[in-house]
């Protein structure tokens, strides 16, 4: 018995019409600005492929490209007049920054109607008291994929491998939302083979390459690679994919799993933006 293969391109290819049929229904397209500073090929790559998607659903493409030695003052006027633009709904500031720019204060001059990528204070905060706000795109593209896949999380034991505050934090708490047993893991866990081996759901997010082996899986696990490494052979993930087809019961392959989902989320965030937007009060 080899695992099932969850195909996100096909998850994420409907979950983008879904979001175009959304836009059709507003009485003016949404607009996306996506930030990106500097020239790092992987990050140009990813904002690329937003900006193409986004007019794809019919969105407004408002994009910015800043140097890479951009002050930090600088920036900040930029992303306050995107927050003053009626024409902009959502702000994505593409992740990393160059390191002489502070990313947690200027994520904080994106105002909360606007944050599509459920980055600031004020989206957190509401993810973590179940109020009603944007979800970070990556994690709720998980849930989309194994509630696609039918994958049942009510009662089910999740561990989630990696803590950082775009994947980790938010997956556990959209999990935890989900009634699962959350289990959150990290670089100072000990075993982590053996917590792992308890999960009915594993997601992996830890930066490191085929970091999950077949030990590391139960028998029928669902298990999702949110890991994208770029080595001489292509892409892979955090998962030894290989390996954990052989024991999980669904896996997610890298490419073609979790990275259309993100992309396929930031549309369906800016779509429900727009909607918020459009009827101040609600
Ligand atoms: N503010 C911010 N928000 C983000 O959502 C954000 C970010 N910064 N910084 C970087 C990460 C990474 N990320 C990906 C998006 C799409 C794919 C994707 O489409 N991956 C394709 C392969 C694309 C390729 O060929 O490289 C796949 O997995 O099939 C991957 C990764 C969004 N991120
Ligand atoms: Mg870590």
């Amino acid at each position: 018995m080899s695992a099932t293969i969850i195909d996100g391109a096909a998850v994420a290819r409907r979950i983008r019409a879904e979001a175009a049929a959304g836009v059709a229904t507003l009485d003016r397209p949404p607009g996306l600005a996506t930030i990106l500073v500097g020239d790092d090929p992987a990050s140009a790559v990813y904002v690329r492929n937003k900006r193409r998607l986004c007019v794809e659903a019919g969105m407004r493409d408002l994009h910015r490209h800043l140097d890479g030695d951009v002050t930090e003052v600088d920036l900040a006027a930029v992303l306050d007049e995107l927050a003053q633009d009626e024409a902009v709904t959502g702000i994505l500031l593409q992740l990393p920054l160059p390191p002489h720019l502070d990313a947690a204060s200027l994520i904080a001059r994106i105002p909360p109607e606007k944050d599509v990528d459920g980055l600031t204070e004020a989206s957190a905060g509401r993810l973590a008291l179940g109020r009603p706000g944007l979800r970070p795109c990556t994690p709720a593209g998980v849930l989309a994929l194994l509630d696609a896949y039918q994958v049942k999380l009510a009662g089910a034991e999740a561990v989630v491998v990696g803590r950082s505050d775009l994947v980790g934090r938010p997956m556990a708490a959209l999990l935890l939302r989900r009634d699962a047993t959350v289990t959150v893991c990290h670089s100072r866990t000990r075993d982590l083979e053996a917590v792992c081996r308890r999960a009915d759901v594993l997601v992996v997010a830890a930066g490191r390459p085929g970091l999950v082996g077949a030990g590391a899986v139960k028998p029928g696990a669902s298990v999702i690679d949110v890991g994208i490494h770029r080595g001489p052979d292509g892409l892979r993930g955090d998962v030894d994919f290989e390996a954990v087809r052989a024991v999980a019961g669904a896996v997610t392959p890298v490419p073609g799993g979790v990275g259309p989902m993100t992309i396929a989320m930031l549309l369906a965030n800016t779509v429900t933006a727009a909607r918020r937007l459009g009827q101040p009060g609600h």
